[in-house]
């Protein structure tokens, strides 16, 4: 592997290396040649306007009783995400993988969960929820427990199932948990994430899949309940997979997904690529992508590319001062593959990056790919200050019933 590296004066990351690597199955030992850092532009854009970040940091939490339904931060309700399942099924695993970058062979070191977890997640402006990781062997049915509020305020409902063990109790478990949480609130997304699935051939992780699916579905038909619909996935930390279906979990949480889809198509058509990703750099989830399907070994390339870049800026870049990350919203890359596709990665803002596929021609016309971009970080932004707008009035809404309340009880108390 030979890498070259420049830092300019500024201490921005400008860097130039090409390395031998395996890629991954599909495309081993791919030449690639990298290009990190500040852009030479010809176009110049005021930045400033896109920042649209009020980064927080993960708030890390266990409680011994559940937490309260209406925690807010800054009085806007987050979605919640439960993470749900029998005892060692790898819930704090997937948990510690995706928000933490745990690296997966520690998490064989993991204790068990004897509390509820509650974590907020909220990198980017669109990528802000609330999980909640719930101990293995926790009777959330006993009735001191209010599992009518925890289900209640929750966007989805993720039940692990360990592939590599006998899943009959999990799915009875799922059936009873899925059958409770649709009764108190039918919005939820039910999610079954059929984990631990590294061990098993591509055979057996269909028929696995296949069966759960006749099973539960067959469950659920015989309570009267055949609308509800589960979600399956096949799922492992060792691979891609965890990060790929938590993007789709968190994707049905974001109201403004079909806008985003539509942006990134307008992008993709008008610019000559073939496909573009949304990514939440921190966590590797991609929140929008455009309407041509995924496939796993794209999302793969995707996943590697940030990898890189974050590796180069951290051991090369300067720290941004404001939220002490080692890149920004500046920051971008390029890596030609040898079979004539440039993977192009721009960042949207501190936390959002837009990852494109085209190929070597398309990516002659730069200068255009640029201006499109531009015009589609300045969409963002709308959509962007829309959500704003929207949840101001819904706070300001709040306070006004919160004055009228404290109002009327003040006039009840003065008159006894
Ligand atoms: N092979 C394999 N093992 C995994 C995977 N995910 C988690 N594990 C292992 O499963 C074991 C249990 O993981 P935990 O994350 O502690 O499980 P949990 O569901 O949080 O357990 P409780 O806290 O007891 O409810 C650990 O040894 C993990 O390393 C996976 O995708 N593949």
């Amino acid at each position: 592997m030979a890498l070259t590296y420049q830092v300019n004066a500024v201490g921005k990351l400008d860097t130039t290396s090409s390395l031998n690597t395996k890629q991954n199955a599909s495309m081993a030992s791919e030449k690639v040649s990298v290009l990190c850092g500040e852009e030479d532009e010809a176009l110049e854009y005021d930045d400033d306007e896109y920042d649209l970040e009020a980064f927080s940091d993960a708030d890390l939490s266990c409680e011994d009783r559940a937490p309260g339904f209406s925690d807010s931060v800054n009085g806007v309700v987050k979605p919640r995400i439960l993470l749900m399942g029998l005892r060692r099924s790898g819930k704090s695993s997937i948990q510690k993988v995706v928000f933490h970058k745990m690296s997966p062979s520690e998490t064989l070191f993991l204790e068990s969960t004897n509390k509820i977890c509650r974590e907020d997640v909220s990198s980017s402006s669109f990528v802000s929820f609330q999980i909640w990781d719930f101990p293995g062997q926790i009777d959330f049915f006993d009735p001191t427990f209010d599992y009518e509020m925890i289900f209640r305020g929750t966007g989805a409902l993720i039940f692990v199932i360990d592939s590599q063990d006998d899943y009959v109790e999990a799915l009875s478990r799922l059936h009873l948990t899925v059958t409770r949480a649709y009764k108190v609130n039918p919005d939820i997304s039910f999610e079954v994430f059929i984990h631990k699935v590294d061990g098993l051939s591509d055979d057996h992780k269909i028929e696995k899949q296949r069966d759960i699916h006749k099973r539960t579905n067959t469950d659920l038909t015989d309570a009267g309940l055949e609308q509800i619909h589960l979600s399956l996935y096949l799922t492992s930390i060792y691979d891609h997979s965890i990060f790929e279906a938590f993007s789709k979990v968190v994707q049905k949480l974001i109201p403004q997904l079909p806008t985003l889809e539509n942006l990134l198509n307008i992008f993709i058509s008008n610019s000559g690529i073939e496909k573009a990703f949304l990514f939440d750099v921190g966590s590797k989830i991609y929140i929008a992508t455009d309407s041509s399907p995924v496939d796993m070994q794209t999302y793969e390339l995707c996943c590697d590319m940030i990898d890189v870049v974050i590796d180069i800026s951290c051991i090369y870049g300067m720290p941004n001062t404001e939220a002490g990350l080692p890149h920004d919203k500046d920051s971008m890359a390029i890596i030609h593959l040898n079979n004539t596709t440039v993977i192009y990665l721009k960042e949207v803002t501190k936390f959002l990056a837009m990852v494109c596929f085209l190929r070597k021609e398309s990516f002659a016309r730069k200068g255009l790919i640029d201006y499109n971009f531009h015009c589609f970080k300045k969409a963002i932004q709308e959509v962007f200050d829309v959500r704003v707008k929207v949840q101001q009035s819904r706070k300001l809404l709040n306070q006004r019933r919160w004055s009228k309340l404290t109002l009327t009880s003040g006039v009840c108390s003065s008159t006894h």
